[in-house]
């Protein structure tokens, strides 16, 4: 049974793929409710309320993916959960436009004064000559992140006859062209804005990118919104211009701390009109992001490809077929290596040569690594923590395309460097075969990868073999399978023997002291 904690009143609707399974319960609450047994946990889905922080994860030993349903993963620690190898999805475009419309209603009700019409009018007043409004027709409409959002609200802008100013550093003049906005750097934006609305994400070069400086070059009148995150707006920093009526508006939906207190300055303004973080808050967003984030949570859980993990290289359902086959293959031969070269290792080059070249391979060499990884430490290691254990370790890797396919029609050649040997292995996909090692440490030879292995380094002498076979069959140890490799006749050899069972932990010792045997290594769980 797997264990999964749903916080945050995500839709329950959107969940039923996770709720009917019956190999998974689904407990839905709090991360204090179910705090004495939060160890059991292998999948958490959060919305924006629950803070996933390094101490939450430490609590959740077993935790293996948190879901965000929704796009702002800034409430949950990446840095811990990628050390810790937790896979992190979100669920990106399920309220794009939920929040896009959000935005455009905040911005008309900014411009005409809607909130403070209402509340004037319900408190017995009738003050038509304090609130009028401005046109959104022939404005600029500034935004700042062409992504999701940005784009949607451009395309509502433009139908509303405004013209759009963007910065993105993103945005590609032909995107531009394409949605007809203009592209613009940040400066010329607050120069030429009427309205700025801002639409990335909360990082170290957007936090405060509205502050004391730049609102001072915006235009007087200018009119503030924030729909994306608390901070990119510096909250300060917009009183001194709501003071002096250098501002005509501010339209938030979200705060640097969330609630806001109910004495933020803010608030007492009248030019300043707030929801509380309503954005995504739609009956069809709700679902939309329940659904995505329940489908990635269970296809984890059984061991299908996630599309969204915001700490992993993404690929499509598509590129995932692809590649699956080799993900095994790479899967397999990080464990040999790791298993043939004990000694400590600084560096790991894998090359892909064939059909591999048109595929992107980065997951695929993660993959490999944290398999080389797992092989050495007893601590997590998978695809999302492998690249920061390598660098803990001093391990440097790296991938590259090759053109030499040794005439096969897809290659993975991996080299292991250490400081005073080298372990090299290839190894090729064939669909009738299954994934094959074509090549170990130079000795051209081929075996399918599978069960108990045991690799042997021998000089090619007559006799060695018949030896071997001897000395297996006096421990009742039956060989599944053998393969011979040499590079000229009466020098260097190896043979590779798989086996049915796990083999005694001394067999190699006893191997060794054949003759003409230089070493002899066990290749176990492969
Ligand atoms: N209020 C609410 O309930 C909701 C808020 N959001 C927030 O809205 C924001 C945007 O969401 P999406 O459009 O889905 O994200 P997105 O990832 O599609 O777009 C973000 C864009 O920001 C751009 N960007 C990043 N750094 C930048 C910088 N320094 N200057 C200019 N542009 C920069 C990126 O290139 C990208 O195009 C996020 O912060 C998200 O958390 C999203 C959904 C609901
Ligand atoms: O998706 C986002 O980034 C949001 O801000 C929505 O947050 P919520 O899920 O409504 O708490």
């Amino acid at each position: 049974m797997a264990y999964v904690l749903v916080t945050d009143g995500i839709k329950e609707d959107g969940l039923q793929p996770l709720l009917n399974e019956s190999t998974i319960q689904c407990d839905i609450g709090s991360l204090n409710e179910f705090s004495d047994r939060l160890d059991q946990y292998e999948a958490l889905l959060v919305r924006s309320a629950t803070k996933v922080t390094a101490e939450v994860l430490n609590q959740m030993p077993n935790l293996k993916i948190v879901a965000r349903a929704g796009v702002g993963v800034d409430n949950i620690d990446l840095d811990a959960a990628t050390k810790r190898g937790v896979i992190v999805v979100n669920a990106p475009d399920g309220n794009t436009i939920s929040t896009t419309e959000h935005t455009f209603a905040m911005m008309a009700s900014l411009v005409r004064n809607i909130p403070q019409g209402t509340s004037s009018l319900k408190s017995g007043k009738w003050m038509r000559k304090d609130y009028v409004g401005t046109e959104l027709y022939g404005k600029t409409l500034g935004i700042v992140g062409m992504g999701r959002i940005g784009t949607e609200l451009s395309r509502r802008a433009r139908a509303f006859g405004m013209n759009v100013a963007v910065f993105d550093p993103f945005l590609t003049n032909d995107r531009a062209q394409k949605l007809d906005v203009e592209s613009v750097e940040f400066d010329h934006l607050l120069d030429v804005a009427d309205i700025i609305t801002v639409h990335t994400p909360l990082t170290d070069k957007t936090r405060g990118l509205l502050n004391e400086e730049t609102i001072a070059r915006t235009k007087k009148g200018v009119f503030l919104i924030n729909c994306a995150r608390g901070g990119i707006i510096d909250e300060k920093a917009l009183i001194p211009y709501l003071e002096s009526g250098h501002i005509g508006g501010v339209a938030l939906d979200v705060f640097e701390s969330e609630p806001p207190e109910h004495n933020h300055p803010l608030l007492g303004y009248d030019q300043v009109i707030v929801t509380p973080h309503l954005g995504a808050s739609t009956k069809e967003a709700q679902l939309n992001v329940a659904a995505q984030v329940a489908d990635e949570v269970l296809y984890f859980l059984q061991d299908k490809p996630i599309r969204n993990a915001i700490n992993l290289p993404g690929f499509s359902k598509e590129e995932y077929e692809k590649i699956k086959p080799y993900y095994e293959l790479t899967r397999k031969m990080g464990s040999i290596l790791s298993q043939c070269m004990k000694s400590a290792v600084n560096l790991v080059e894998v090359s892909y040569a064939g059909k591999l070249t048109e595929l992107d391979t980065a997951i695929l060499t993660r993959n490999l690594m944290a398999s080389f990884l797992k092989s050495r430490l007893d601590t997590t290691v998978n695809e999302v923590n492998a690249p920061s254990i390598a660098r803990e370790r001093g391990i440097t890797y790296g991938e590259k395309h090759s053109s030499e396919t040794h005439g096969y029609s897809n290659l993975i050649s991996v080299t292991v460097q250490g400081d005073k040997e080298a372990f090299s292995l290839q190894g090729t996909y064939i669909k009738e075969y299954g994934d094959r090692i074509t090549q170990l440490n130079g000795f051209d030879i081929d075996f399918h990868p599978q069960g108990h292995l045991l690799y042997i380094q021998h000089n090619d002498r007559p006799g060695v073999i018949g030896n071997v076979g001897k000395v297996l069959g006096e421990h009742e140890i039956n060989i599944a399978t053998m393969q011979v490799g040499r590079k000229t006749a009466g020098g260097e050899a190896i043979m590779m023997l798989s086996f049915d069972s796990e083999l005694p932990k001394n067999i190699e010792e006893t191997l060794e002291s054949v003759q003409d045997i230089v070493k002899v290594e066990q290749i176990g769980g492969v």
